[in-house]
């Protein structure tokens, strides 16, 4: 029997979880980043692999990262192409919720092209911008991380977001 193990990543997976990423960020679906940012986000990062009769090296990663008092980022959600379909990602979503919830997030923000998985989760498209407070919005700005640029809607990474969706997960307090 193959089982999905789930577990913090280490430093020695990323150049595994660069291979995930990496034909993932030519075809424009998640962003490059350099190898010192994996480093430096590593303890953000979950990964999956296989234990049992299939044994694996990485064949999965996804990481959240905090915005703000009540607000998270699921980001770099990825299952090796040959995983697709057996549970990886859903493996991966529900240990990332499940940081959230004990980091004391409420809301954790996606942008993606994969509406439908994300939905099946409790994902909703966001339907505006409104939902930044106008004080967090300026103390967000101050931030030079990428994705929270992408949150904020901001000029300079509409390159980055074309075709994406912008979705919201309200995590209710007693789940
Ligand atoms: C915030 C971000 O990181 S956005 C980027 C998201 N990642 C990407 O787009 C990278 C490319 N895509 C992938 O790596 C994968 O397709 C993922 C991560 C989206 C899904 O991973 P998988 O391991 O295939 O998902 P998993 O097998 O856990 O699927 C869980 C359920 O969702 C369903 N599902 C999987 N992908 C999709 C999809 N694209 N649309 C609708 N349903 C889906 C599965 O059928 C399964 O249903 P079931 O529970 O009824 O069996």
């Amino acid at each position: 029997m193959t089982e999905l193990r789930l577990r913090p990543a280490r430093t020695s997976d990323v150049p595994a979880i660069k291979d995930l990423v990496a034909p993932l960020a030519r075809a424009g679906v998640l962003i490059n980043k350099d190898t010192v940012a994996y480093y430096e986000g590593i303890q953000e990062f979950l990964v999956v692999e296989a234990v049992g009769d299939e044994q694996t090296g990485l064949i999965g990663c996804g990481a959240l990262h905090v915005m703000w008092e009540d607000l998270g980022e699921v980001r770099t959600l990825a299952t090796s192409d040959a995983w697709r379909g057996r549970g990886v990602g859903r493996t991966l979503l529900a240990g990332l919720i499940e940081r959230a919830r004990a980091v004391g997030v409420s809301r954790v923000f996606c942008l993606t092209f994969e509406v439908d998985f994300f939905s099946r989760y409790g994902f909703e498209v966001m339907p505006n911008q409104n939902q930044v407070d106008p004080d967090v919005f300026a103390e967000l700005l101050r931030s030079h991380d990428e994705g929270v640029a992408e949150y904020l809607d901001l000029a300079r990474v509409k390159p980055n977001t074309l075709g994406n969706t912008r979705m919201l997960l309200e995590l209710s307090p007693e789940d």
